[in-house]
This record gives C-alpha cells, structure tokens and sequence, in this order.
C-alpha cells in the first residue's frame, strides 16, 4: 500500500472511532434529518428509480429516508456483496427478512434483480466515512462502490451520485486515488451540500 493508502487507513480508524461515540438520541434525530432534506432538493425527490443502501453500525442511518423515496414513488434498490468484490442488487422492502453479513451488513435475503440494476437508476446514494469539498469520498476500503460507480459513470445518462455523511465529515480534504468517482450531492442531518468541481 503506497502513501495514499496509509494516509486513508489512518483517516478512517479516526472517523470511525468518532462515529462509535455517537448516542442513541443523536443518531434517530440523524435519521429524521436526512428524511426530511429529501423533499427540499429536485434530484433526490424527482428519482424514478435510486441505488441506496442498509446503513450498517455507526453509519447515518438510512430507514426513514428510504422510507421516504419510496413515498414519493421511487423504486428503491439495495445491494448485496458478493464474495467477488461485485454488488448484487435487491428491491428495498423495509418488511422483507435480512441477514448479517459476515463483514456486518444488513442484506436482504431475497433474489437479485437480473441485469445491470445500476444503470437503470437515477440517483444512487453511497455510504462514505468522509467526503471532501471536491465531492471525493472516503469509503471503507473495500472498493465496491469504486468499482460498482465506474461503470455507471461512463454512460451518457450518468445518475447522481450522492454521498450519505455526518455534517462533521465533509472534510476540506481527503486522500485520493485516480480510481475515484466523486459525488455530486453530499447529504447530511445539517442540510445538502454540493461539492465544488
Ligand atoms: N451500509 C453499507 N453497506 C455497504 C457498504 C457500506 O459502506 N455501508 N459498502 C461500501 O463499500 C459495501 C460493504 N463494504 C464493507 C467494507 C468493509 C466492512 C468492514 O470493515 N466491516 C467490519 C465490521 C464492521 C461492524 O461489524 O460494524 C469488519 O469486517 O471488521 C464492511 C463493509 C457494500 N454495502
Ligand atoms: N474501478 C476499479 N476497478 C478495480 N479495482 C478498483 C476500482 N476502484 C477501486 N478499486 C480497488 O478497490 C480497493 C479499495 O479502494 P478505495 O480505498 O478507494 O476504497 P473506498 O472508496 O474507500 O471503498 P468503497 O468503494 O468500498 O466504499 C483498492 O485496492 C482499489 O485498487
């Protein structure tokens, strides 16, 4: 792992050890928040279809808002990771079953949509530790969504990417890679935020 790798891992170990200490409180008012930003800006509202995703420990968490999409008609779509380093994708259903993955994420158990889901959405929500002012995020290291993004970003109708953070995330700076897909809409508790290009 070169210097941007290093500098990445330490920048995550802190964020993540600053969202452990957040309260119960303080993360359903987080959820409420992010609900209630949806309906304020036309990308998010207007979606037809959205990628998004099961907010895991510590994340912002995502039930309210995903609620909320589909409220408003959006069909909503969430991943499943596959042992190849891919994403599946299922439709949302809030009373479906999931499972834990071993890695700690909330999956749902039933079938994968066929295709390429990820191209037919319009707006695609992505979980992140931090996001900087350029719209580059900082994920967990795993590189799905970097590799799942690629391929949506190449296409005439690219959807709009929108990371899900903290407001205390949205940092000035954060490392980045060449293989990097900034974000174009940054969504927290405070507000949504558009990264400068
Ligand atoms: N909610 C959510 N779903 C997501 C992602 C994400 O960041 N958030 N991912 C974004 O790419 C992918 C999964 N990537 C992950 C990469 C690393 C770890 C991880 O390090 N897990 C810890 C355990 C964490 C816990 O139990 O709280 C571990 O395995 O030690 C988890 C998910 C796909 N789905
Ligand atoms: N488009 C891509 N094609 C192939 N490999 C990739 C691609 N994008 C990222 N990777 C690989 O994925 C790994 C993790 O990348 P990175 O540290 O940027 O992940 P991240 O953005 O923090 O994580 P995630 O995307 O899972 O949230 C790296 O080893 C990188 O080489």
């Amino acid at each position: 792992m070169g210097h941007t790798g290093s500098a990445k891992d330490d920048l995550r170990r802190t964020l993540l050890r600053a969202r452990r200490e957040r309260s119960e409180g303080d993360l359903a008012e987080a959820a409420t928040a992010l609900a209630a930003h949806l309906s304020g800006d036309r990308a998010l509202r207007g979606a037809r279809r959205a990628a998004a995703y099961l907010a895991m420990r510590g994340e912002p968490p995502t039930g309210a808002l995903l609620a909320e999409l589909q409220a408003a008609g959006t069909e909503v779509v969430v991943p499943v990771t596959r042992a190849d380093g891919t994403l599946d994708w299922v439709t949302h259903d809030a009373a479906a079953p999931t499972t834990r993955s071993s890695i700690g994420v909330d999956e749902p158990v039933g079938a994968p949509l066929p295709g390429s889901p990820l191209t037919e959405v319009d707006l695609v929500l992505v979980p992140a530790l931090a996001v900087d002012h350029h719209g580059r995020r900082l994920g967990r290291g795993a590189g799905y969504y970097d590799r799942a993004l690629a391929e949506v970003v190449v296409r005439p109708q690219r959807p709009t990417l929108v990371a899900v953070v903290f407001a205390e995330e949205i940092l000035p700076e954060v490392p980045h890679e060449p293989h990097d897909v900034p974000v174009d809409l940054v969504l927290t508790p405070s507000g949504i935020f558009r990264p400068e290009r």
